[in-house]
């Protein structure tokens, strides 16, 4: 009999959950044991996807919580926000690990998740089992967890880039400008006129200015960094490629540092911590140099005339944004090496 830890994907015919397919079935640790649809039961998952031809022959189960118990050890659920909501308090309840990539479970508020998300929220006592799984800040939190709750995907380009800015109060918090640039695969497989090909090609756009539901997200972590709220401007842009998000950030300083400073700084903040790079001094990350990794690249430029510093984080919006710090999140959860399955170099050009 397997030793591996057996897993199922619901959400699994999505791009998050097909990412998941593509990490967990090279992890050393882990075996995927059920694929899981809610509108295509029966039917070979290799039928959506011809990549995974001889590679998965598994057909796609559907949602029934006594046979995922009796299948698999830990369940990802993939799903579009508000599936989670129902579905993971049943899983838990059945004894199952779960790590949930949607936004379910990632606001304290009931009242904010409503706000933003247009949705009725989880019930309070399963929000307040869930740990917020930004992996390099919350890894102690994480470790021993039976339920995780994945980041968002701008939340972990922009929080990377200034939790260790405003952990160490070398931030103005009145002064956090975001500007996001995300490629269209973060808007999942479903086809909707915003990621049409004619619209977005050729084309850069913003979109949900000022409404975007990853605003209390980021706000959340990083008032909880500041121990005092923390509010913020955030932009997003949607731009003609499919894998990638690059987070600008505008941070003014309380004191005057020097770049070498506040580099060496962020070093320390992520020493050990291998799937943060900081480039060194005049240099900035492009989202080709993560593309396909679990990376999250970061630069930092110092206006000397103003004291404002410009923080740049890249990431890939379906691995590290989502699929690959889920597994993370499950090395960490089990006790394994944090890297477990994810020691892939990015691909390039
Ligand atoms: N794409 C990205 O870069 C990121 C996505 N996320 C989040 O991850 C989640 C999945 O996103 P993504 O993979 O892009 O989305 P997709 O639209 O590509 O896939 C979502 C999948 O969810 C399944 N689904 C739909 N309705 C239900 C339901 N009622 N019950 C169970 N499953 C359902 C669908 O499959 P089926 O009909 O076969 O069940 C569908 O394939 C979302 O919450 C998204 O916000 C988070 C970070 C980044
Ligand atoms: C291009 C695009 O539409 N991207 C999505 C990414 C959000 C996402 O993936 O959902 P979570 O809230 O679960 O992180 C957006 O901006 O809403």
């Amino acid at each position: 009999m397997s030793t591996k830890l057996r897993a199922a994907i619901i959400g699994s015919t999505g791009y998050g959950g097909v990412e998941l397919i593509r990490l967990l079935l090279s992890h050393p640790n882990v075996e995927i044991t059920s694929v899981i649809s809610s509108s295509s039961a029966g039917t070979p998952i290799a039928d959506g996807y011809p990549h995974l031809n001889q590679i998965m022959l598994d057909k796609l189960d559907g949602i029934e919580i006594d046979e995922i118990k009796r299948k698999a050890d830990v369940v990802f659920i993939a799903a579009p926000h508000g599936v989670a909501i129902e579905l993971a308090p049943k899983l838990l309840d059945a004894g199952l690990k779960v790590i949930d990539i949607s936004g379910d479970f990632r606001l304290q508020s009931g009242e904010v998740y409503e706000k933003w998300y247009k949705h009725k929220a989880a019930d309070p006592a399963y929000v307040e089992k869930a740990v917020y799984g930004l992996s390099e800040v919350f890894a102690d939190e994480v470790r021993g967890s039976d339920f995780i709750s994945n980041p968002g995907c701008f939340p972990t380009a922009t929080l990377l880039g200034l939790v260790p800015l405003i952990s160490n109060g070398w931030a103005d918090l009145s002064s956090v400008i975001i500007d996001s640039k995300t490629g269209v695969s973060g808007a999942g497989r479903g086809l909707n006129l915003s990621s049409h090909y004619s619209e977005v090609n050729e084309n850069l756009s913003a979109y949900k200015v000022n409404k975007h539901q990853h605003t209390p997200e980021i706000e959340q972590v990083l008032s909880r960094v500041a121990r005092e709220e923390v509010v913020v401007t955030f932009t997003t842009h949607l731009v003609p490629m499919t894998r990638g998000i690059l987070s600008t950030m505008y941070v003014n300083l309380k004191e005057k540092h020097t770049e070498d400073e506040i580099l060496e700084m962020f070093k320390q903040y992520y020493e050990g911590r291998r799937f943060v790079r900081i480039r060194s001094k005049g240099k900035w990350p492009a989202t080709k140099e993560v593309w396909g990794s679990n990376y999250c690249d970061i630069g930092v430029s110092l206006d000397e005339r103003t004291g404002r510093l410009t923080v740049i984080s890249v990431i890939d919006n379906v691995v590290k944004g989502a699929a690959g710090q889920a597994v993370q999140n499950l090395n960490l959860m089990m006790g394994w090496d944090e890297g477990a399955g994810l020691a892939f170099t990015p691909v390039y050009p």
